[in-house]
């Protein structure tokens, strides 16, 4: 049950003592080094870890995105972790450029095999952590402040000895105050420092100090705060590589990581799309693409976004979700009316390789191979504008202003009555139905244009059409074809609009006429038509509009006879 009182329960995040707090004014303007540790805490935090072929598919898929560095498990776990990394050496499947870590807690048994194996691997990066928080040290551990760091200590000595033993490899340090984020500041500067008096790192060879939220418990300018608090009075600044590894507990991991980096960290951790413990690592595809679209380009290649999602979630068996950014199958979709007319005029603006200026996209699905497609989704919230560019993108119909207007009121009947979203080739079939296949009474079967010069008119037409199924043959001039063809079927029309244009091109262009009228007293309808003629086309949408109209008057006539 919900507390009243959540006071009486949970206590309030301690703020930082950093009163010249410098981050606030950073501007992250290269991307930080990245760390992939799907293959360890993400594959953890699986319902089913991953076997070997599914962390060899993860390895190459991380290889082909452009990460550097992959953590690629806790060899001394379990066989398959230790299998793994055996074979990423054994079969020399790791990139020159590529650097694997491995994870071990700070114990004699699990250091030994962790360095084991990594045997013969061209560079490792031996990752060393142990839990140093408060309450790690009362309730798990049960020990002091110097106990703890008597861990730590011990564990990078044997490390750093038999490391040793094995110059062919290049090795690399990492040490992990893990719970960092809830632990006196004091304190973890201390075990910190005194881990990296043993690495003994130089400006040349660093040694990686990782600064995780374990569990995400603040705010993240709080975060920040320890970030700079740390950069700033850590020894040997200029021998280490500051990480970090948000967790996202609050579900502000990215702006966790975002605001450290800001705050002076060098590298983040995290795994794709944010799995993870919990409520996962921090999403290192979001990081990066938020970078991109600032300008950054983050090294890292996400142009085929939706393969590396179906890898990730193959391996991991776990969905990504619709809304998810950057990769969600909603991100780029907008349903609602405003969203898609803005969209649709902001697409119609776009130039070619001028800045991305669409309204309600930060990012141009394109640059991550999605396609425009899936932007405009109709629904019953959807307006004439969603409507409107799923015709003209589709099927190349691009109508005008006014019967945009008109058409999206069936649209909108339809997807009321349904309630459910309606495809691009619904809407034709709709647009269709609604304009195209009015064929009563009046339907069109030919026309010819004649010279009588006896005649005042300059166009003169013979037309021949059926009405109500009859045969019926009508002449009729004037000042053009349109004008003559009105005159022909003798009743009153007053033309109000017309709009032309060529459907595709070459021999199988066509054309397509919009024409907008009023037949007596009715309203002002638009009919619509194609052919491959475009005298045909607009005749024909002349008598879609008339028909539409004829219809329209019977209904109402029908439904007035009824209710009299
Ligand atoms: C925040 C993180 O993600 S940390 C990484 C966590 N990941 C994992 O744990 C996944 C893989 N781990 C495992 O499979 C197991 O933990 C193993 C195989 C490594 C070890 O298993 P076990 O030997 O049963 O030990 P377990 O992990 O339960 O730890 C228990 C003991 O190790 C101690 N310990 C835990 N972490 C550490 C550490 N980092 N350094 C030193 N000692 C540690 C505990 O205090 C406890 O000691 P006790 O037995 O004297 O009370
Ligand atoms: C072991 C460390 C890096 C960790 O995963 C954490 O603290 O979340
Ligand atoms: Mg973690």
């Amino acid at each position: 049950m919900m507390l009243q009182n959540p006071a009486s329960k949970y206590r309030p995040f301690p703020a930082v003592q950093l009163s010249d707090r410098s981050w606030p004014n950073a501007v992250i303007s290269k991307p930080p080094i990245w760390m992939s540790t799907d293959l360890r805490d993400g594959n953890q935090a699986l319902i089913e870890p991953m076997s070997i072929e599914k962390k060899l598919r993860f390895f190459d898929l991380l290889i082909k995105i452009g990460i550097k560095e992959i953590e690629v498990g806790f060899p001394s776990a379990s066989q398959t972790d230790f299998d793994f990394v055996r074979k990423l050496i054994d079969e020399h499947r790791i990139p020159d450029d590529v650097t694997i870590i491995v994870l071990t807690q700070s114990r004699e048994e699990l250091i030994r095999r962790t360095v084991d194996s990594c045997v013969g691997a061209k560079r490792a990066i031996v990752h060393l952590y142990n839990s140093v928080a408060p309450v790690f040290r009362k309730v798990v551990f049960g020990m002091s402040r110097e106990e703890i760091t008597n861990i730590a200590t011990t564990g990078a000595k044997l490390v750093k000895e038999l490391t040793k033993q094995h110059p062919q490899t290049d090795w690399g340090y990492e040490y992990t105050p893990e719970s960092f984020s809830t632990t006196e500041l004091d304190f973890s500067k201390h075990i910190c420092d005194a881990v990296s008096a043993i690495f003994e790192p130089t400006p040349n060879k660093k040694l990686i100090i990782n600064l995780p939220s374990t569990v995400e418990c603040s705010t993240p300018n709080i975060y920040a705060d320890q970030i700079e608090w740390m950069s700033r009075k850590l020894a040997r600044r200029d021998s280490l590589i500051i990480s970090v590894h948000p967790h996202n507990d609050r579900g502000t991991a990215v702006a966790s990581a975002e605001l450290a980096v800001m705050a002076g960290a060098d590298r983040v951790e995290g795994c794709l799309f944010g799995n993870g413990e919990r409520t996962g690592n921090v999403d290192l595809v979001t990081l990066a693409l938020n970078l991109y679209t600032q300008g950054v380009n983050p090294g890292l290649d996400f142009s085929d976004i939706d393969e590396v999602r179906k890898v990730v979630e193959e391996c991991n068996q776990l969905p990504v979700h619709p809304r998810h950014p950057y990769v969600g199958d909603l991100v780029f979709t907008a349903f609602s009316g405003s969203h898609q007319d803005a969209i649709k005029k902001g697409f119609a603006k776009q130039q070619e390789g001028a800045i991305w200026e669409i309204p309600y996209l930060p990012i141009d699905p394109q640059d991550l191979g999605r396609s425009y497609d899936a932007v405009i989704r109709v629904n019953s919230q959807s307006g004439k504008g969603g409507m409107a560019y799923l015709l003209e993108q589709d099927f190349g119909l691009v109508l005008p202003r006014r019967l945009q207007i008109e058409f999206s009121r069936a649209v909108q009947a339809v997807a009321d009555q349904t309630g459910l979203e309606i495809t691009a080739e619904g809407i034709y079939n709709i647009f269709s139905k609604e304009y195209f296949e009015q064929n009563a009474p009046y339907a069109y079967q030919s026309h010819k244009m004649v010279e009588d010069t006896s005649s005042d008119e300059p166009v003169q037409i013979d037309i021949a059409m059926l009405h109500r199924g009859a045969p019926l043959a009508l002449q009729g001039g004037g000042n053009g074809p349109i004008d003559a063809f009105v005159d022909a079927l003798g009743l009153d029309i007053k033309l109000m609009d017309y709009h032309e244009h060529s459907i595709g091109s070459g021999a199988n262009a066509k054309a397509a006429c919009y024409v907008e009228l009023r037949l007596a007293n009715g309203p002002t309808l638009f009919g619509a038509a194609t052919d491959s003629n475009i005298l045909t086309a607009s005749f024909k949408a002349v008598l879609s509009a008339v028909n539409r109209q004829l219809v329209r008057s019977e209904e109402d006539q029908a439904k007035g006879a009824i209710s009299a």
